[in-house]
């Protein structure tokens, strides 16, 4: 018999690749971080010796969740400035709060906490694009949580970098201090075409292309953006950033709401990613994402919180739910997404776009032990026909009972390890006194 580290049994499995696979009654053998076997019960009991067992009598095991846009730090903003349409609150809201109030300890505290939340969230890996990475990396990795950190770029100086050279000298150097860190990528991160120059896109895809990076945008968020680009530059933002290059499997569009048809093809023909975050783009009045067309085009989408200050939540199952019902509107057919190609969007289609598919994203033998557990045993879960349903219709994040990144348990019982939620909720607190006092 081998012995392994670690042996967990549910009542179900949901592999995510093979689509639309449920397993009963199986296990995952876990040996150092990584899914060495998903097989039948009976069998993983013949073959494995394991040091911790895990047994989910009542539960659905998943790969854990790819939040595929976020702005981690901004959970300290949370709530700050609600019901403004996109330009207003960041031109007014955002842009100046932050201006005051970002430092590297902002991020730090801010992303930690977020990473609380999204761990007890089942999301085990996040996207993220905002000032001072260094921080919010280093705060993943204190939350032993995975995540693509974004180098920025933005056109205006910032109490983190002075302008395009600046913001990328400074994202390399964060890069090669923490290339050896197995929990973190890395994504270059221009923040829209409105705040970028072309000599800054330039250098973006310099850079991507030299090491390989995708590059995380926000593209075609809101109607406004796109009048103002045919004004300045004469194209819609998704022509210029073709004119220069950008359009390649490298780039991960954020929102993506106002899309023509040929912009669609035109994603498609280069095989670009999307991060469809359909509550913020609600909660900004931007509007909603052509989906249907955009799967039906075969364009690998993946779904993102945004940040706490648009969304207010970092809640992927909350997402998973709009997004089915968003797309069902919006096409008119009620089988315009179903519950397993959301969830296939939550997480492998998410994993694509980081360039992480062959690490995370699915249950698969010789991936990372990156697993989240949803308990079903409660009444407003039941009855249980159909547990995928379950987990894009009904399932809420307090159903999340436990949490595994890299083989490495994060959540037990609902509850987060080695982190002290009380001391997260005053580090909040001492926020919210220097910011609002
Ligand atoms: C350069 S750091 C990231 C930058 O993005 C801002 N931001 C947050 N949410 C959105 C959004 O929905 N669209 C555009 N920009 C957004 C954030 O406040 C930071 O300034
Ligand atoms: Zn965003």
């Amino acid at each position: 018999m081998k012995v392994v580290d670690l042996l967990i049994e549910a009542r179900w499995i949901v592999p995510v690749d093979p689509a639309g696979v449920v397993l009963e009654n199986h296990a995952v053998v876990v040996d150092n971080g990584r899914i060495l076997a998903v097989l039948p019960q009976d069998e993983a009991a013949s073959r494995f010796s394991a040091k911790s067992h895990k047994r989910l009598e009542q539960h659905v095991l998943i790969p854990g969740l790819v939040n595929l846009h976020t702005h981690a730090a901004m959970s300290l903003l949370r709530g700050l400035a609600d019901d403004l349409p996109l330009k207003e609150w960041l031109q007014h809201h955002i842009w100046p709060a932050e201006a005051e109030h970002v430092s590297e300890q902002f991020v730090y505290d801010g992303t930690l906490l977020a990473c609380a939340e999204m761990l007890r969230g089942g999301i085990t890996c996040f996207n993220d694009m905002y000032f001072f990475p260094g921080a919010a990396a280093d705060a993943a990795l204190a939350s032993g949580m995975r995540a693509a950190i974004g180098l920025i770029t933005v056109d205006f100086p910032s109490s983190y970098a002075t302008d395009a050279d600046d913001y990328l000298a400074k994202g390399l150097a964060i890069r090669d201090q923490r290339l050896e860190q197995p929990l973190l990528s890395f994504c270059l991160a221009p923040h829209a075409p409105y705040t970028v120059s072309d000599a800054g896109f330039a250098k973006v895809l310099t850079l991507a292309e030299q090491i390989e990076l995708p590059i995380h945008l926000h593209l075609h968020e809101t109607g406004q953006e796109i009048e103002e680009s045919v004004q300045r530059f004469g194209v819609r933002p998704i022509e210029r950033i073709r004119r220069l290059g950008l359009l390649s499997p490298a780039l991960i569009a954020v929102h993506g709401v106002h899309l023509e048809a040929h912009e669609i093809d035109l994603l498609a023909q280069h095989g670009c990613s999307l991060a469809h975050c359909p509550s913020s783009n609600l909660k900004l009045a931007s509007g909603i994402a052509p989906i249907s067309e955009l799967v039906a085009k075969g364009i690998n989408i993946g779904l993102g919180t945004d940040g706490a200050a648009s969304n207010n939540r970092l809640d992927l199952f909350q997402e998973m739910r709009l997004a089915a019902l968003l797309a069902k509107q919006q096409s008119g057919r009620a089988d315009a997404l179903n519950a397993h190609q959301v969830l296939h969007m939550a997480t492998l289609a998410g994993a694509r776009a980081l360039g992480l598919e062959a690490q995370i994203g699915s249950i698969t033998p010789g991936k990372a032990a990156d697993l989240c557990a949803v308990a079903l045993d409660d009444l407003v879960l039941a009855p249980c026909y159909e547990p995928v349903s379950h987990l894009t219709y009904a399932v809420g994040r307090e159903h999340v009972s436990a949490v595994w990144v890299a083989g490495r348990i994060r959540v037990e019982d609902g509850q987060l390890i080695e982190s002290n939620e009380t001391g997260l909720i005053k580090l909040a607190l001492l926020w919210q006194n220097k910011i609002r006092p």
